[in-house]
């Protein structure tokens, strides 16, 4: 069987997207999911979307990191999942989507900058060497010194496999201020097991820590990932972190079949 695929990139997080509105895709199928995002054996990419029907919005967003696993919100795939479902006229500017984390609203301009509304987050972590929260996804980040030669694979998976976050894991940021509201950002991803070139709950998660540890008192970051820009806006109120948005690029790389 020919599987029909779409590549995205959002910041260079990429993905393969698929249409399931007909129900049609093997979901289960760890193994065949890890191969399709194989970047030496299959399409290759960071994570895998299925776009599905939805009752009661525009679609739902399925979700799995390049290990073949059903995983947790993604950031940069759902602002690469709105630009999609404009190409397929399942949307025009304008989207709701039902995902792991619940209800996101999302705009997405001429020009294919997405802003995307993530989940609102009323608790964080402060701890001495980092700061833990989940923005749909967890994230532990922390502020390093000389960030560019950091060895982001091998200090992220000591973070992440360790007695800290058990079982479940954790992404990993590493994180260099560069002014008061913009950030330098590198991050470890659960899921892919390496550094990745963006991670969009985790320039949410950077932008809202470096907030709380009092390192910007601005609602409106701008976080470098290695693979471009990203901004974050958000309200802080009494509760926490309202009205957060992740925003930048999401842009169609190529389509293909692939022999299932
Ligand atoms: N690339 C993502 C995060 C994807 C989920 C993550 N790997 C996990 O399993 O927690 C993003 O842009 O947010």
């Amino acid at each position: 069987m020919q599987l029909k695929f779409y590549k995205y990139q959002g910041t260079g997080n990429d993905f393969v997207m698929i249409d399931n509105r007909q129900n049609f895709f093997p979901k289960n199928d760890t193994k065949l999911i890890e191969r399709l995002c194989d970047r030496r054996f299959g399409i290759g990419a960071d994570g895998l979307i299925l776009l599905e029907n939805d009752n009661s919005t525009d679609f739902r967003m399925v979700y799995y990191n390049s290990d073949g696993n059903e995983s947790s919100m993604c950031g940069n795939g759902g602002r690469c999942l709105v630009a999609f479902a404009k190409s397929l006229n399942v949307i025009n500017n304008e989207a709701t989507f039902i995902a792991t984390d619940g209800l996101h609203h999302a705009t997405i301009d001429e020009n294919g900058i997405v802003s995307l509304q993530m989940k609102d987050v009323d608790e964080v972590k402060i701890d001495t060497e980092y700061v833990f929260l989940n923005t749909g996804s967890p994230h532990h980040v922390t502020l390093v010194n000389d960030l560019e030669h950091y060895n982001v694979k091998e200090n992220g998976a000591e973070v992440r496999y360790s007695d800290l976050y058990g079982n479940a894991g954790s992404n990993v940021n590493f994180v260099n201020q560069i002014s008061d509201n913009h950030f330098r950002l590198r991050t470890y991803e659960r899921g892919v097991e390496d550094e990745t070139l963006s991670c969009g709950t985790g320039a949410t998660a950077t932008a809202i820590a470096m907030n709380v540890i009092g390192k910007t008192n601005s609602n409106s970051i701008d976080i470098n990932v290695e693979g471009g820009k990203l901004k974050v806006k958000f309200e802080k109120t009494d509760k926490g972190f309202e009205k957060v948005f992740l925003i930048g690029p999401a842009t169609f790389v190529f389509e293909g079949e692939i022999e299932l």
